[in-house]
């Protein structure tokens, strides 16, 4: 199989087409992508535009009714599908765990099934729940209904990287949270994926979700065919449309600064001033802007020094429509 490593392989789509029977359109329809290996890329566009068949048909779920896929240059159709899912994350927004099963066993089911001997699992286990920050002696005994949605999500989310896959297929795996617990998941997984480096396709209705999370962002209509397929900084500096650009909405500059971290802008203030309200190297320039509000100063405290409005506005440089309308 194709996880002899554990990092990202590449992942191929080839005209890949399904039409489900009985159905006028095809629901995904010629669809060619190259995932590359490593990245976190996103699918967004409208409900029943396609995403989750077109993800379904990566791990079989869903059979193709004709195209060509390949995992790490392999050619998926020709492998067995159930031995295939064994080696693909796989989270929903469902979730899925089984309500009879403690946590570790939810957790532990699919090294179980490849075999794994029992202490390997326990160790897995204790290292998946720490690592999205649930202590392993409070909650690997604990059954489903024992956990609130946030938390099930999280196990959802460490059951899918039990066996260490190098392909996780990830179809709104937040999206059953309230916002204050979808954006804690949001920042652990970007924490996470930036030391795991899987390859990752994550579904999303949020465009705001796949500006946070995605390397690139595939922007789809109906059939799944692609608007669009960049970096979220590239959509967001040039909408290929008025399709996409009907994604991001009004407010580009604010999604920018959502793409920045602190750590990406050179403060001139370099003295401390522990008295403004701090920020952290990682916080994003949006999160540090609302701090700002919240606190009514124009300014903060940065690991570095004193990070002011003026700076913040200056690295996002002038709003694309005032670009567009500049001295042309
Ligand atoms: N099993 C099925 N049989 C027939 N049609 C289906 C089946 N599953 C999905 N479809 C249709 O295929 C199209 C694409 O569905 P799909 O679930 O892939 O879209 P989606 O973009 O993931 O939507 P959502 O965001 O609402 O989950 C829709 O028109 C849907 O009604």
């Amino acid at each position: 199989m194709f996880d002899r490593d554990t990092e990202g392989v590449r992942i191929e789509l080839r005209a890949l087409t399904k039409h489900y029977p009985g159905q006028p359109a095809p629901a995904v329809d010629n669809v060619t992508m190259d995932i590359p290996a490593g990245e976190l890329v996103v699918f967004v566009g409208p409900s029943g535009c396609g995403k989750t068949t077109t993800m379904k048909m990566i791990n079989r779920l869903v059979e193709p009714t004709s195209g060509e896929i390949r995992i790490g240059g392999q050619d998926v159709l020709s492998l067995d599908p159930d031995e295939l899912r064994r080696h693909i994350g796989y989270a929903i927004q469902q979730v899925g765990l089984f309500p009879h099963l403690t946590v570790a066993q939810n957790i532990g089911l699919v090294p179980k099934l490849l075999g794994w001997p029992q202490a390997k699992i326990d160790d897995r286990v204790e290292e998946l729940l720490a690592l999205v920050s649930l202590e392993p002696s409070t909650f690997r005994g604990r059954y489903p209904r024992q956990l609130s949605g946030g938390q099930q999500q999280r196990i959802g989310v460490a059951r899918a990287l039990a066996a260490d896959p190098p392909v996780m297929l990830m179809d709104e795996p937040f999206g059953a949270t309230d916002p204050i617990t979808r954006e804690h998941l949001q920042n652990e997984f970007v924490r996470l994926q930036r030391q795991l480096h899987k390859t990752i396709i994550f579904v999303t209705h949020d465009f705001e979700e796949a500006i946070k999370l995605g390397d690139r962002i595939a922007v789809l209509r109906e059939g799944s065919h692609i608007a669009q397929y960049d970096t979220p900084a590239a959509i967001l500096d040039a909408p290929a449309d008025d399709y996409v650009a009907g994604f991001i909405g009004q407010d580009a500059t604010l999604k920018r600064l959502a793409l920045m971290r602190v750590a990406d802008v050179p403060v001139t203030d370099t003295i401390p001033d522990p008295a403004l309200p701090q920020v952290s190297a990682d916080t994003t320039l949006r999160e540090a802007l609302d701090l700002m509000l919240a606190h009514g100063t124009d300014r903060c405290g940065t690991p570095t020094g004193v990070l002011s409005y003026a700076e913040l506005c200056a690295v996002v440089g002038p709003r694309p429509e005032e670009a567009m309308t500049g001295d042309r």
